[in-house]
């Protein structure tokens, strides 16, 4: 890994942490989503409540096509599935184009498990537990209380 996906990843957790314990019973994610000249195109966290996910809100809020070689720093593996029927973010992540998502935390939940698996079959590059450590504190207690 290179110095700009840790400087990505960080700033997704910071995003995450900002949002830590505002998020009802969904976790709180950081999104960040970088061009590959090292431009930071858009970011997102899960907003108060638990939605918008992240991933959906810095892809929304970017405007026009993702530049070709895009990278998404996601905090938590991007889920397989919505509970609100809207798609889900790792099929947002693969409709949007990026070329490669770097993930910190594997998600333990049935419906956010899975994600990782969607995005390999669609032919996209990506990394999971990278810098997990620093983003563990995040999900501790959504995970505790999955039981
Ligand atoms: N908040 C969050 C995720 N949350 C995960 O997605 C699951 C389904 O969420 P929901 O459809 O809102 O009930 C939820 O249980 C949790 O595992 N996932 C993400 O990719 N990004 C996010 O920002």
């Amino acid at each position: 890994m290179r110095q700009q996906d840790e400087n990505a990843m960080r700033r997704a957790i910071e995003l995450a942490r900002a949002q830590h314990g505002r998020t009802g019973d969904n976790p709180s994610v950081g999104c960040v989503l970088m061009s590959a000249d090292g431009r930071r195109l858009s970011e997102g966290a899960t907003g108060d409540g638990g939605r918008p996910h992240a991933e959906q809100l810095a892809l929304t809020q970017f405007k026009g096509k993702l530049p070709v070689g895009t990278t998404a720093y996601v905090t938590l593996e991007p889920c397989r599935e919505r509970s609100t029927g809207e798609a889900s973010c790792s099929n947002r992540l693969i409709k949007a184009g990026v070329a490669r998502v770097v993930v910190s935390v594997m998600d333990r939940h049935p419906k956010g498990a899975g994600g990782k698996a969607a995005i390999e079959s669609a032919g996209i590059d990506i990394a999971t537990g990278f810098l997990e450590e620093e983003a563990a504190f995040l999900y501790e207690d959504f995970f505790a209380s999955l039981g």
